[in-house]
């Protein structure tokens, strides 16, 4: 049934002793679409994965899968989603290549090995044992094996940590051709820009709870936007503000220069420079500067470190 969500989280409660890694988190995943899970170290975003991934019991409320409890064993899940664990395990002793082919060969119609591998630019290190592989090396052959299956679902725990920036650009590459295909992928990552570049809906999660989710450009609309420009001091502010859009608002900050709040758009721009052009006025060093999802995360989550 295609309309149930790929996964839906409620209630979740997970401890390890003493510590409540993940608190009461509620979360839904679209099918379809790319989630990026954000949160600081030790937020709970790892053992969250590996609950779904049917590693990890909860301790209390429900997990359910493409439908299904990640736990039950014979359901046939496993055969459907992929993972890619934060440290993959290899055997020391297998070459790249002879993994990667066994990984394939666990699935009924996995996807041909060179083609990935050649994608992943792993087929320079295919005959390398798994032990002299370096991380970024490791990192590209876990998720080959995540997604040779043909996955409908995929797990990518900080798929990009620790690569260069080709490999980052490789594997970016892949998620969106996996998104194409019709996968949904659920990623965690710490990389902002990866969030705001490849997911359709970011999940925030501090203290192993869900504390904002939409789309980057939701969650970023608005809040910290301005535009700034320099002019003659003591422009008409109350005119200036009349010809802005609702929500805009404007100050001069120190005599002469400007700023105008409110959600930075091209029609903002574009109505400073009019009014500045009927009143006479030559806006210098125009800038604009636009709330990112790292401001939004470090305002939800704060500035210190964690633990
Ligand atoms: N196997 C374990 N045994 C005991 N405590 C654990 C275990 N795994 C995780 N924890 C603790 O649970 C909390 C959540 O850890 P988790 O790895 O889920 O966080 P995370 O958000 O993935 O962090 P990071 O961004 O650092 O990878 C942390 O306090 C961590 O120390």
């Amino acid at each position: 049934m295609t309309s149930e969500a790929a996964v839906r989280i409620t209630g979740l409660v997970k401890r390890y002793g003493r510590t409540t890694a993940v608190d009461g988190l509620d979360l839904t995943v679209r099918r379809e679409t790319v989630t990026a899970v954000l949160g600081p170290n030790g937020a709970g975003k790892t053992t969250t994965l590996e609950t779904c991934e049917g590693y990890r019991r909860p301790d209390a409320g429900t997990v359910r899968v493409l439908g299904l409890d990640p736990m039950a064993r014979g359901g046939g899940l496993r055969a459907r989603i992929g993972v890619m664990p934060q440290h993959g395990g290899g055997y020391p002793g297998a070459r790249a290549m002879e993994l990667l082919r066994h990984a394939a060969r666990l699935h009924a119609h996995p996807l041909p090995v060179p083609e990935l591998a050649e994608r992943l630019g792993l087929g320079s290190c295919g005959r390398t044992p798994y032990r002299r592989l370096s991380g970024g090396q490791r990192q590209r052959l876990a998720l080959a094996m995540a997604v040779v299956g043909r996955p409908e679902l995929v797990f990518l725990d900080e798929p990009t940590a620790g690569l260069d920036p080709q490999a980052r650009r490789a594997v970016w590459g892949l998620v969106r051709q996996l998104r194409a295909d019709g996968v949904t992928v659920v990623l965690t990552t710490h990389f902002m820009d990866e969030a705001e570049e490849l997911a359709d809906r970011v999940a925030i999660i501090d203290d192993g709870r869900l504390i904002a989710e939409g789309t980057p450009a939701g969650l970023c609309r608005g809040g910290g936007d301005s535009l700034r420009f320099a002019g003659r001091p003591g422009l008409d502010l109350a005119a200036l503000r009349s010809a802005l859009p609702l929500g805009s608002g404007v100050d001069e900050p120190t005599p002469g220069l400007y700023r105008v709040t409110g959600e930075v758009t091209p029609h903002l721009l574009a109505t400073v420079t009019a009014w500045c052009a009927q009143h006479g006025v030559l806006p210098d060093r125009i800038t604009t500067r636009r709330h990112t999802l790292e401001d939004v995360f470090l305002e939800l989550t704060g500035k210190e470190l964690r633990p």
